[in-house]
């Protein structure tokens, strides 16, 4: 057996070398495929009643902020080229009850947020959650049975339809059924045409796993406690982290009802269905980067073991890369303002 010669000169023979595109900066500059743009971040924002704004402790940067601070806020997203923000209520545990009446109050505080925001910068797309969660004493997305062993499907959607409209003469943009029921983008499509709001776009939260990743975001809008009053788990509606298939066939389901986005949520931990649906949709596919995710990037960089910047804007590079069209993320306005910089 021949010894192998060190001395003699080795050569591969290569027919390509990806490395020599890898070289300089600026033939990386040339060979990246993928960017995120201003114009692809959606800021998730959580507005309250009344009061100084307050930090939410395992979301650092994150803030409740009153209407006031909110329209603050969305005027520094706007001049900083935004497009959209995504409004949430904190619901003081007082209007909330087993119904969740509050939602059909013609002047809650997300429509009121709504009007405020529309008539200082009327150039940012608002988008309002439509799902009860924030107003069931039980933390349920819907209308539960008589002994709340299961969320009422049908009685649910109308509920929606009623959000839907009331959002819709507020003058929202976009209304997001985030609640995960059956057939609820053609009820809540056709309830807004009945009403006039032919322009209303809809942002179906399509793939909505029932994801740990939520946790910080339950303490942000105060419905941790509420959701754990119930034995009933939000996996009887929202998807199985384990399926694929399934999430495709609901979101092309909610394409079909006439949904103008469809959005995959969490989005880190669920790629390979964000770059499926991209090929299998014909709309605009968004993906919400939640509150878990954020929270573990600040925490890790905190204790030092992750550099915050680089894996922050990795995240979000890899999202687009995925194939979302838009991400909602904590981490717009700070993003925002590094592209803008
Ligand atoms: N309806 C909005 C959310 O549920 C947000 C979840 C999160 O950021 O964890």
């Amino acid at each position: 057996m021949k010894s192998f010669d060190k001395t003699e000169d080795f050569k591969l023979d290569l027919p390509r070398r990806p490395r020599r595109m890898r070289r300089t900066a600026s033939l990386r500059a040339m060979a990246q495929e993928t960017y995120v743009r201003v114009e692809d971040l959606i800021a998730p924002l959580i507005v309250k009643e009344a009061g100084e704004k307050e930090p939410v402790g395992s979301m650092p940067g994150l803030y409740r902020l009153n209407i006031e601070g909110l329209v603050a806020e969305c005027r520094e997203l706007a001049d900083l080229g935004v497009p959209a923000v995504a409004i949430f209520p904190n619901m003081d545990p007082d209007l909330k009850d087993a119904l969740g009446s509050e939602a059909g109050n013609p002047d809650t505080l997300t429509l009121r947020a709504v009007k405020a925001i529309k008539a200082a910068v009327p150039e940012i797309s608002v988008i309002t959650d439509v799902a009860l969660d924030p107003y069931t004493t039980h933390g349920h997305d819907g209308v539960l049975n008589e002994d709340g062993s299961y969320v009422m499907n049908d009685e649910t959607v109308r509920r929606l339809c009623e959000m839907a409209v009331l959002q819709a003469e507020a003058g929202v943009d976009i209304v997001a059924p985030s609640d995960m029921m059956d057939g609820r983008v053609g009820a809540i499509r056709a309830a807004l045409d009945t009403c006039g709001h032919i322009d209303t776009a809809i942002m179906a939260y399509s793939a909505k796993f029932a994801s740990a990743y939520y946790g910080p975001y339950r303490e942000a809008v105060g419905s941790a406690k509420a959701a754990g009053t119930t034995l009933l788990g939000k996996e009887t509606y929202q998807m199985n982290p384990a399926n694929r298939r399934e999430a495709i066939m609901d979101a092309l389901m909610d394409e079909e009802e006439g949904a103008d986005f469809v959005m995959v949520k969490p989005a880190g931990a669920y790629l390979d269905i964000i770059r499926e649906l991209r090929d299998a949709s014909e709309v605009t596919v968004a993906a919400y980067q939640v509150s878990g995710e954020y929270a573990q990037i600040h925490a890790a960089a905190k204790l030092g073991w992750l550099d915050y910047e680089k894996t922050r804007d990795e995240s979000l590079l890899a999202i687009k890369r995925a194939g979302a069209d838009v991400i909602l993320t904590y981490f717009a306005k700070e993003v925002a303002t590094k592209l803008k910089g």
